[in-house]
């Protein structure tokens, strides 16, 4: 069976790390979620807000574990939970758009995809970091649509949210990741967007496996 490695990216909310995770579990692949590694980034500066990014991003020690889904550990602690909060979401698209935070991550993230057969999910995967991956999603989905989503993943999670404040900040997200200077969020050529919108996470996650299934079995 041929080894790959499928990018996913897209704006915020859009579905892409439920998806991309079924995907790996499927083809028995390994799953990345580089969002949580900026976040972690973003949790880190927001600890020692005055250090310069150069500096902080050589002090932090970043961990991921796949284990069944994926857990990323900053100096040692578990932070899978406290990343998805609301100070390191509103925090994080202004961390991200630094050069060294970026430089480092995507350093790693080259890493982890070398060998392929990663199912990685971000806004530059199919740009940036993997630009040779065999297969490139852009995933989409209607704002309302996205908001709704993250609405009831954050009551789920105990985390405040309120639909109009979700729509706010998923618009003002996804601008700062598309007009930002370094690696913007933009589609790549020659990946398939996916419009998820009204869609359930079993067809998204069908539609892909087929794609992918299409490259593996050539
Ligand atoms: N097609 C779908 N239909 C309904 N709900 C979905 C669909 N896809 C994902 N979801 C739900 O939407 C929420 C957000 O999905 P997810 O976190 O995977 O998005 P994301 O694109 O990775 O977001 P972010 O980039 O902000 O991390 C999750 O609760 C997920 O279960
Ligand atoms: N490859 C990536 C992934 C994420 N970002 C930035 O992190 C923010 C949080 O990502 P989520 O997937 O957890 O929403 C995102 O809004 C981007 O600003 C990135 O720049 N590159």
């Amino acid at each position: 069976m041929k080894k790959i490695n499928i990018a996913v990216d897209g704006p915020a909310a859009a579905g892409k790390s439920t998806i991309a995770r079924l995907v790996a579990s499927e083809l028995g692949m390994v799953y990345v979620d580089t969002g949580a590694m900026y976040r972690a980034i973003t949790l880190a500066h927001l600890a020692q807000p005055v250090l310069d990014f150069e500096t902080l991003v050589q002090k932090i020690n970043l961990k991921i574990v796949n284990d069944n889904g994926q857990k990323i550990y900053l100096n040692d602690e578990d932070v899978s939970e406290r990343i998805r909060e609301n100070d390191v979401t509103l925090n994080v698209s202004y961390v991200a758009s630094q050069k060294a935070v970026r430089e480092k991550l995507v350093g790693i993230q080259q890493e982890l995809t070398a060998a392929k057969g990663v199912v990685m999910d971000g806004r530059d995967i199919g740009t940036q970091v993997i630009p040779d991956a065999e297969l490139k999603v852009y995933m989409i989905a209607s704002v309302t649509e996205r908001a709704e989503r993250r609405l009831k993943d954050n009551q789920q999670r105990g985390i405040e949210a309120n639909f109009e404040d979700l729509v706010k900040d998923i618009e003002r997200r996804d601008h700062l990741d598309m007009t930002r200077e370094i690696s913007p969020l933009v589609k790549a050529n020659d990946a398939i967007e996916i419009d998820t919108t009204g869609m359930t996470i079993e067809a998204v996650k069908d539609k892909i496996i087929a794609l992918a299934r299409e490259i593996i079995d050539k």
